[in-house]
């Protein structure tokens, strides 16, 4: 019997950019090459399982490339979708295609580098040209950084800069449909399950993937009331594209200069982690490695469940339990709680989060922590301790953040503080005090 002839493709794989519109990797893919096979692989380095297979994001993201393989197939195309280490999909994709080229959007995280940079070697040494663009971020690392070429570490002066830069001809969609026609002809291709995958689906609301303009109009006078609907909830659509990065960032440039700020921070921290990698381990500054922790795991279990005697620190712990979500200042709050109340190694809460949230990204919650324990490039000095009390009052003035997530407070059942405030302070002030000496 003869062997069934190789198709000839090239392959668009997707990562952060779960979209079929507005999607540079993709447009070029398309524009160049016919046979434009698309392909998901569920890395398990990427999505990590925790003891019961469960992973916050990998039901969104299923769910995702479900939609885009049902949309890929009203024009007879498909979707390849794999688990596994992506070397070896690769390996095991040649067996089945005859492979011309590959393309994909960057990646900047350490081990998605390392991961494209041996992908590349492989596919160079079997002649297959890898092409990747930038897509995810409007500046890259070199793109922005001071006369002398190093990099920013404050954030005032890169924002400066990038705003300088930043103009609307870097916010125009990619088109896609107009190449539509150079998508690989196939019959459906099967996906398997998530469990077959070995994943089981941890259930958390997914918001809408919409930006309002009466929303970004009144951002900056909302964004700080965690009992408001007043942030976009954007965080989980930004970290796996299913919004385009330039269609978000035009309309801020449009109706908010406080919400391009923070689109600026996204893009600054992505920057810190590729020039600064060890960030994912140590602290920016080393001084704050010398800081002896009380790590207590008493503490960090009532911290996680929501059970400090502190309320707001408690709502916000209980709404990221039960929503995988936690509102900004909220999440200021309890880490810098975590930290300098209980002095608790960041590292502990960091991984809380990474576990915990829905919009979980590498760059923005390692810079999120760094900044709250003062160990970070551009963060809260360190003697600047949050009152959880007086932000409490500050931002939730009426209560009904914490009347949502903590019903019992006011009451006997709810528990007494885990510590006092100005003990806390004191300590945590002398703890520091003593790393920073150290060091000097
Ligand atoms: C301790 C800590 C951990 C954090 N962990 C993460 C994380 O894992 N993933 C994540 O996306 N953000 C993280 N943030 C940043 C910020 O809290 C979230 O981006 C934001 O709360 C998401 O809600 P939203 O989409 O409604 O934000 P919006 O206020 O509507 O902001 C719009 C978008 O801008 C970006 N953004 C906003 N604020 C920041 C910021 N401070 N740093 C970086 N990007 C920002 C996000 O992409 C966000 O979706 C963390 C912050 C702290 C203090």
């Amino acid at each position: 019997m003869r062997k069934k002839e190789k198709s000839v493709v090239s392959i668009f794989w997707f990562r952060r950019d779960l979209r079929l519109e507005d999607n540079i990797g993709l447009m070029h893919a398309l524009r160049t090459r016919e046979n434009v096979l698309p392909l998901f692989i569920f890395d398990p380095e990427v999505f990590q399982r925790d003891e019961n297979n469960g992973n916050v994001q990998v039901g969104f993201v299923y769910d995702t490339i479900l939609g885009i393989k049902e949309k890929l197939e009203t024009i007879g195309s498909g979707l390849h979708v794999a688990v596994g280490k992506p070397l070896d999909v690769f390996k095991s994709l040649m067996d089945s295609y005859h492979i011309f080229s590959v393309y994909a959007n960057r990646e900047y995280e350490p081990y998605t580098l390392q991961r494209d940079d041996e992908v590349d070697a492989f596919l160079a040494n079997q002649g297959v040209e890898f092409h990747t663009y930038k897509d995810q971020v409007l500046f890259e690392q070199n793109e922005i950084v001071k006369d002398n070429g190093e990099p920013y570490t404050v954030f005032t002066a890169y924002k400066q800069r990038f705003l300088r830069k930043l103009n609307q001809s870097m916010v125009v969609p990619a088109p896609i449909s107009k190449y539509a026609h150079n998508f690989f002809r196939t019959t459906p291709l099967p996906v398997p399950s998530l469990e077959i995958m070995g994943y089981s689906r941890v259930e958390v609301p997914v918001p809408p993937r919409k930006l309002p303009a009466e929303l970004l109009k009144s951002y900056e006078a909302d964004r700080d009331f965690p009992a408001r609907n007043g942030t976009s909830h954007l965080g989980v659509h930004l970290r796996f594209g299913t919004v385009s990065i330039r269609k978000v960032t035009a309309l801020a440039m449009q109706h908010s200069e406080t919400f391009l700020n923070e689109l600026i921070w996204r893009n600054f921290y992505s920057v810190i982690l590729w020039f600064f990698p060890q960030v994912v381990h140590t602290s920016f500054k080393p001084a704050f490695d010398e800081i002896v922790w009380e790590n207590s795991k008493e503490d960090f279990k009532a911290w996680c469940e929501g059970r400090t005697g502190y309320p707001l620190v408690d709502a916000g712990m209980r709404e990221l339990n039960a929503t995988g979500y936690m509102h900004n200042r909220v999440r200021m709050v309890t880490a810098s709680f975590l930290c300098k109340h209980l002095l608790i190694d960041w590292r502990w809460g960091e991984a809380y989060f990474a576990r915990k949230l829905l919009d979980y990204d590498l760059a923005s919650n390692n810079g999120g922590w760094q900044w709250a324990a003062g160990s970070g490039n551009d963060a809260a000095p360190y003697f600047r301790v949050f009152n959880p009390e007086l932000q409490a009052k500050k931002f939730d003035p009426n209560g009904e953040y914490i009347a949502k997530w903590v019903p019992e407070y006011g009451t006997i059942s709810y528990p007494k503080p885990i510590i006092v405030h100005a003990e806390a302070r004191k300590r945590a002030l002398a703890r520091y005090a003593e790393a920073v000496k150290a060091k000097a």
